[in-house]
């Protein structure tokens, strides 16, 4: 995979006293401790984070914990006291931290654009030139920037807006000018700082599944800040947190669910709905784990199955056969037919397998090429959806 943004062993030291702090840091002092002792605040520490090209990276953690601080590295926005924060720039990697300001101004143009909180449009401008001001400064000319702008308008709804003001239009609707503005400028990286945190949920949730959508055809390389872990476990493919201007998780979004590296992050997941992120091979009992009697393998709930190695033959409930069906995606669960035990994709989201569970009357087998890899029932799904899921429960299996 190829790394759009490298950073290294970065330290951000806001204050005057940076060698003493940076001293003190290597000493293993707290944030406390050292603020008391030079008066620093010590707002990055030792951070090391790769984001390859097409990811989400969201930054997540407490207020304070330096989400904001990390990412406005990325853009040269702060201060690198020490260490490197690599920007792709065609062949070369730039460091931002230690580069002239023509380089800094071509990067910021060019290759890593921001979207804020506060939207950042400018009032005195109608929504279409908010859009066309970067473009601008690219030295686009003006048909070709008019063009630009009001296709990304329409990419995000608004293009019937393009001549109001930012203040004739909603929040919801400012954020997503600001996107349009953001897309518009092309460069590979978008930083996003909170982004969504001042719109009201159901807003925020449809501006979430347009970025989503947006990201999967435009392929960008984002690194987002939230404190919110559902909107974080929503959007990222990779989920960095933050504790006390240190990293101390990095990972998939499901991993941090089910394996939180501290009693910190495992309180940040204690709240997060499971149905959005947990998947069917970390929940079901293998099938390896089953007890076989007279041949044929015992799954629970009456159901018993005869496997003809790997591949499933025959299933039976309370000791009478019954049909068995395969489900992917593409099939309508509110249409499958109740009787029948269902052949469903390993993968499968714990969301789509409630919702089988709900329309159908029997445990899942989950497959992957045709073969058996394990079973799902309502115990593993009432054990995630109680968060009975951490480590390595025992209780787990059926
Ligand atoms: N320009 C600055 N000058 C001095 N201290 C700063 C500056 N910017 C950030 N800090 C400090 O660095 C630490 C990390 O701040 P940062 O804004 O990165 O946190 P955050 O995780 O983004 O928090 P929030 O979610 O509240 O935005 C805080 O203690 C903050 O006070």
């Amino acid at each position: 995979m190829s790394a759009v943004v490298q950073i290294e062993n970065i330290d951000i030291v806001f204050g005057n006293n940076s060698n003493k702090t940076l001293e003190l840091m290597d000493a293993g002092g707290t944030r406390d401790n050292i603020l008391s002792q030079t008066g620093d605040v010590v707002g990055v520490h030792d951070a090391n984070l790769q984001v390859n090209e097409g990811e989400i990276c969201v930054l997540m953690g407490l207020s304070g914990s330096g989400k904001s601080t990390l990412l406005r590295a990325v853009n040269g926005l702060n201060k690198i006291t020490r260490g490197k924060c690599l920007v792709r720039d065609g062949e070369r990697m730039v460091d931002m931290g230690d580069c002239d300001e023509a380089t800094l101004r071509h990067m910021r143009t060019h290759r890593v654009s921001m979207v804020f909180q506060s939207f950042a449009l400018m009032p005195w401008l109608t929504v279409l030139e908010n859009v066309t001001f970067g473009l601008e400064m690219q030295g686009m000319s003006k048909k070709e920037r008019t063009e630009k702008a009001t296709q990304q308008l329409k990419m995000v709804g608004l293009d019937k807006w393009a001549d109001k003001k930012p203040d004739e239009l909603s929040g919801g609707m400012r954020q997503r000018v600001g996107l349009a503005r953001a897309f518009a400028m092309d460069t590979d990286v978008l930083l996003m700082d909170e982004p969504f945190s001042a719109l009201d949920p159901l807003i925020r949730s449809q501006l979430q599944d347009e970025l989503i959508e947006l990201q999967e055809r435009l392929k960008k390389t984002i690194i987002f800040v939230s404190h919110d872990l559902d909107e974080a476990l929503k959007i990222g493919s990779k989920i960095v947190i933050m504790e006390s201007a240190k990293i101390i998780q990095e990972d998939v979004p499901e991993q941090i669910v089910l394996n939180p590296a501290t009693e910190y992050v495992e309180k940040f997941v204690a709240h997060t709905n499971p149905l959005n992120v947990l998947r069917g091979n970390s929940l079901m009992t293998p099938v390896a784990e089953l007890e076989v009697r007279d041949g044929l393998h015992i799954a629970g709930d009456g159901v018993s199955l005869k496997l003809n190695g790997t591949i499933l033959d025959k299933a039976f409930v309370d000791g009478n056969e019954v049909s068995v069906l395969k489900w992917d995606t593409n099939v309508n669960i509110d249409t499958l037919p109740k009787d029948v035990v269902l052949l469903v994709p390993l993968d499968i989201s714990m969301r789509d397998a409630v919702e089988i569970r709900y329309h159908s009357n029997h445990l899942m087998v989950l497959e992957k090429g045709g073969e058996c890899y394990g079973i799902l029932g309502d115990h593993h799904l009432y054990h995630a959806l109680l968060g009975k899921h951490f480590g390595n429960d025992e209780d787990a299996a059926a």
